[in-house]
């Protein structure tokens, strides 16, 4: 069985199967484009993995799968394995007793975002620029009916298949990762919501961007788009220079103002701007599990209300809105 014919059954099975049309060929083809690199390394890691029957799930703060007799032995064999995975970003989990204390504290962004998003009960939601697929566990646990991750990050689709072995079988039947930029997506008009966290200012043209958002979602659908904002008016954006907070593809950094006319633009209604917080050093910190730099990092150490380059430091805002 080929790594993704479960989740193409699923699509199969779901109001999605038109999706079929341009899929698997896509995945074909990605998955001929993989033969050399780190992925099969990554996947051997994640078939190595010990199987264990769940005894207690929780798709809370830290998403967790545990069974109550796993062996000393068992858990070490698991650090060992998710080691190999690091740098693991976007968490935290618990598995079988280890502790995924990742980079960011993806819980921190769904506590801003979890209550605006209304019922999700019977959706199918989208998850553009899902990373490790932390939220769309979170997704489930607010009632979705089958969650749909995509990202080009390999190294986050291991991890994600990783968290996945662990699940219930039944939650693995509702959650699916496919390694796709949003470029890369037909026009499917089918989804209720689409989230887009942490993506915006990584596009090169923000408003073709939006446009593909909206072209996946059903009429009467809802777009959480969660972004870096900076303060001002419906004309202001920042576009950094090399590098913002030393991240080398950023590009479009608009106020509020700019993102909800930009949104109007594309023809979004009924846009608004649910929350807007300045990241806090608790937020996003190395850990054992991403020993590298980290935001304290990228912070003027004089003034840390200021970016390495003399921007406003990141500020990130949640806005909602419908086709
Ligand atoms: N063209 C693209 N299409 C889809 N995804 C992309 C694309 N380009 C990059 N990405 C993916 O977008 C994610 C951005 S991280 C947000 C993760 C999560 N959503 C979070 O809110 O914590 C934000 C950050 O850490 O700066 C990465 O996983 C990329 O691989």
């Amino acid at each position: 069985m080929t790594l993704f014919t479960k989740d193409l059954i699923a699509v199969a099975q779901s109001p999605l199967a038109h999706w079929l049309t341009s899929l698997p060929a896509q995945l074909q083809q990605w998955q001929q484009q993989q033969q050399h690199g780190e992925l099969p390394k990554w996947l051997r890691c994640v078939a190595q993995l010990p199987q264990l029957e769940p005894t207690a799930v929780a798709l809370g703060a830290t998403v967790s799968v545990l069974n109550d007799s796993i062996s000393d032995g068992q858990q070490q064999r698991i650090k060992g394995l998710l080691m190999q995975l690091t740098p693991w970003r976007k968490g935290p989990f618990n598995l079988h007793g280890v502790q995924i204390d990742t980079e960011w504290r993806s819980d921190f962004k769904w506590q801003r975002v979890a209550p605006h998003i209304g019922d999700l009960s019977g959706q199918q939601v989208l998850d553009v620029g899902c990373g490790s697929g932390y939220h769309l566990w979170r997704m489930l646990e607010s009632g979705a009916e089958q969650v749909w991750g995509i990202d080009p990050g390999q190294l986050f689709m291991a991890q994600f298949m990783a968290v996945r072995s662990f699940m219930p079988t039944d939650l693995q039947a509702r959650a699916h990762w496919f390694p796709l930029g949003i470029e890369d997506m037909p026009e499917l008009k089918a989804f209720d919501t689409v989230f887009s966290m942490g993506v915006l200012y990584h596009r090169r043209s923000p408003i073709d961007f939006l446009t593909q958002l909206k072209a996946q979602l059903k009429q009467g659908g809802q777009l959480v788009l969660e972004t870096l904002v900076v303060t001002g008016d419906e004309q202001t954006v920042l576009v950094p220079g090399e590098t913002y907070a030393k991240m080398r593809n950023v590009w479009f950094i608009p106020s509020t103002k700019a993102l909800l006319h930009w949104l109007e633009r594309c023809g979004f209604k009924n846009a608004r701007v649910v929350d807007e917080n300045v990241t806090s050093l608790a937020e996003q910190r190395a850990t054992e599990w991403m020993p590298g730099q980290s935001l304290v990092d990228f912070l003027d150490p004089h003034d840390t209300s200021k970016t390495i380059e003399g921007y406003p430091a990141p500020l990130r805002a949640v806005i909602i809105a419908n086709t």
